[in-house]
Order: C-alpha cells, then structure tokens, then sequence
C-alpha cells in the first residue's frame, strides 16, 4: 500500500494560472497489482506549457496532466520490471498504477533509455519529449541548409535553446528571440548568432539588422505579433515549424495582420506540428541527441525546482518565464 499525492485541476483556468486553480489530495492505492501493471513512484515532473491549453479541454476535479520519469516500485508487466526507470504520462502524481493497454498511443509509457551517465531528469527534457520537438519539427519542417538564415522564439527554453544548437550544427545562422537580458547571454554563449530580448528591444529592427539578407527559416515557439514580424521578413520559399502559441495560452490570441499575400507573393510553407507525429521515430531523436551531447556541441540547461508540493509554483513560473531550459520538479 501507499499514499499517493495528486495535484487537482480544482478550478478551470481563466488568464494565467494562480494557486487557486489547483488543490492538493491524497491517494491510498492498495490491492494487488493486476496482470500488466506496474506502480511507479515519480522521481522527476514536467512543467510544460501545453499543460495549460490542454487542462481547459478537462473537467474540474481531474488529476493535472503531464509527464514523469519515475521509478517502478512493483510490476507485474515484463517489460517495466521492479526497479526500473520508466518515462510516462502518469500526470501530477507521487505514485501511479499504470496498464500501458489502456493508455492512448502518443501518451504509452516506455521504459528509460540508458543515458550513458547522464541524469535521468533529461527523459523529460532533451532525450525525452521537448529533445523530440526540436529535432523533428525542426529537421523534418524547416529542412534547413547550410549558409541559411533561421530565427527561433522561446530560444531559452526547453525545446528553442536545442533548436537553436541544431540549427548551428547545421550550419546555419542563428538568430534567438527571448525574454531576459539573462536568457540572450545565455543562448548567445550556446553559439547563437545574434539574441534579441523581445520585452525590451525593437523585435523588427533588431531582426533586420540580424539577418539583412532576410530568413529563410522560422521555428515558431510564441506566434502572435513576434511570428508576425519574422514572417514579413521572411525569404521567398521560406520555411516556418509551428512548434507553438505561448503568447496566447493565458489570454486571446493577438490579432495580427491577414498573412495570406506574404504566403503567396514569397511561396512561403508554414506546418503547424504534434511531436507524437514522430512517436515510430523516437529512438532516432534520443540517439542523435545524446551523441551530440557527449560530442558537446548540444548543451542543456535544467531549472530545477525542489518539492512535489511546489508544483502549480513551478508550472506558473515556466509560464511567467522564469525558466532557462527545461522546467523540472524534482520530487
Ligand atoms: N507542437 C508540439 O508537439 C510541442 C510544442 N511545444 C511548444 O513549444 C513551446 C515551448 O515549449 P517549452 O520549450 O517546453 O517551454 P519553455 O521552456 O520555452 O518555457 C516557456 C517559455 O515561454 C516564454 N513565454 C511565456 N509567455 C510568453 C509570451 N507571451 N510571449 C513569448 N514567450 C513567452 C517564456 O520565456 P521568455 O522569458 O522568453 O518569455 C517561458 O520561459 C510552447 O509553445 C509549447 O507549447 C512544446 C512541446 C511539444
Ligand atoms: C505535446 C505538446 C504540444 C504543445 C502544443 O505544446
């Protein structure tokens, strides 16, 4: 038997998250395992963005959703053995009871690879999920060359800062949009060419002075007015990945102008994107990524926050921006 922690989706998000939104519960799970299931105690949460659209589309009263490295405790599935490290969609729980058969296909857990010495925390970042995004909606959407121009907003975070990185390893030119003075430093010592703080500089101007000759590649982590601006710089058969919205999780989307004359007159190509599309092809971003890591030429950053109990803090912080790199709660 254990007593399980679970943070609620106990009122429905209006503007940014607050406190109010969430309640803490307790959970007694006992009995005996049934044949296929495991028990897992979490070792690592994620904080991620789409938590916030997607909760909207649940009822009050349900168990946050999300993310976990976690460690399984007691199995009756083969494949998860007691002991093992597992990477799954258990939500914000301390401990979950798991049969993968009756998990939908693009949130099926699996067992953690082996990192090589790496912390185990990075099934939830660059060798998990966010590590997935980047290089396949990136690689596979953008398809960039050699000598382009590509433009990354959100460039500090889990999935931008790796963008970014792969960008460069392409040998591209980089260009990062964030946030902070501190962010901009930080990418800027990655390799990125040119960082522009959006909250305090000139996005249009500062982008025509980064890239004269135009951008030929977009990876789209924000929309609103920042996609807006990249587009009407953009190079004829540009290519731009629609990764994300975070402008417009906690607030209405910003009306921009009608986009559809650049798409023609400049032949761009805009995807909008699902990493699970790539679910088959998993092992392939893990694979890259971690040898690029060893390589040293893809560097990751974690913002660690300590404490199951600091959850909604953790999560309305990486909202708020106060991340570099990854969001993670360590239990
Ligand atoms: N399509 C897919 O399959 C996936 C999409 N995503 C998307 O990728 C994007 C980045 O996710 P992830 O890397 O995990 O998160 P991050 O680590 O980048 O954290 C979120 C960051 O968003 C920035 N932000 C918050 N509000 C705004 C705003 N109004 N305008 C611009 N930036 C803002 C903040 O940085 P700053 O200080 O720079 O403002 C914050 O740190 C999100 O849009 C997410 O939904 C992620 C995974 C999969
Ligand atoms: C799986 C994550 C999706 C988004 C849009 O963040």
């Amino acid at each position: 038997m254990v007593v399980a922690k679970k943070w609620i989706y106990a009122k429905a998000f209006s503007g940014l998250p607050t406190a109010d939104n969430f309640r803490l519960e307790e959970e007694t799970l006992d009995g005996e395992l049934k044949e296929n299931e495991f028990l897992t105690e979490a070792v690592y949460l994620s904080v991620d963005p789409y938590m916030r659209p997607f909760m909207t589309q649940h009822p009050e009263g349900s168990v946050m959703i999300g993310g976990q490295v976690a460690k399984v405790l007691d199995s009756k599935n083969p494949k998860f053995p007691k002991g093992s490290y597992v990477v799954g969609a258990f939500g914000w729980r301390t401990h979950a009871i798991c049969n993968p058969d009756e998990v939908a296909p693009e949130w099926k857990p699996y067992p953690l690879p082996d990192f090589d010495g790496e912390p185990l925390s990075l099934g939830i970042g660059v060798l998990g999920m966010p590590g997935q995004t980047a290089y396949f909606g990136f690689l596979e959407i953008c398809k960039p060359k050699e000598g382009e121009t590509v433009v990354v907003s959100g460039a500090a975070g889990a999935v931008g800062s790796l963008v970014g990185q792969i960008a460069k390893i392409k040998g591209c030119k980089v260009i990062g949009i964030a946030g902070t003075e501190a962010k901009c430093e930080w990418i800027r010592s990655l390799g990125f060419d040119h960082a522009i703080n959006y909250k305090t500089a000139d996005v249009e101007a500062e982008l025509k002075k980064a890239a004269p000759d135009g951008v030929d590649c977009y990876f789209d982590n924000v929309g609103g007015s920042t996609a807006e601006i990249v587009r009407k710089q953009m190079n004829l058969f540009g290519r731009i990945s629609v990764c994300g919205t975070i402008s417009d999780y906690n607030s209405e989307p910003t009306q921009v102008s009608d986009p559809q004359r650049d798409f023609v007159w400049k032949q761009l190509r805009q995807e909008g994107f699902m990493v699970f599309r790539w679910n088959d092809r998993m092992s392939e971003a893990f694979g890259q990524n971690l040898q690029w890591i060893k390589e040293g030429t893809l560097k990751y950053r974690e913002t660690i926050t300590e404490g199951f109990e600091n959850m909604p803090q953790a999560f309305i912080g990486m909202l708020t921006g106060e991340n570099i790199g990854k969001a993670v709660v360590k239990v």
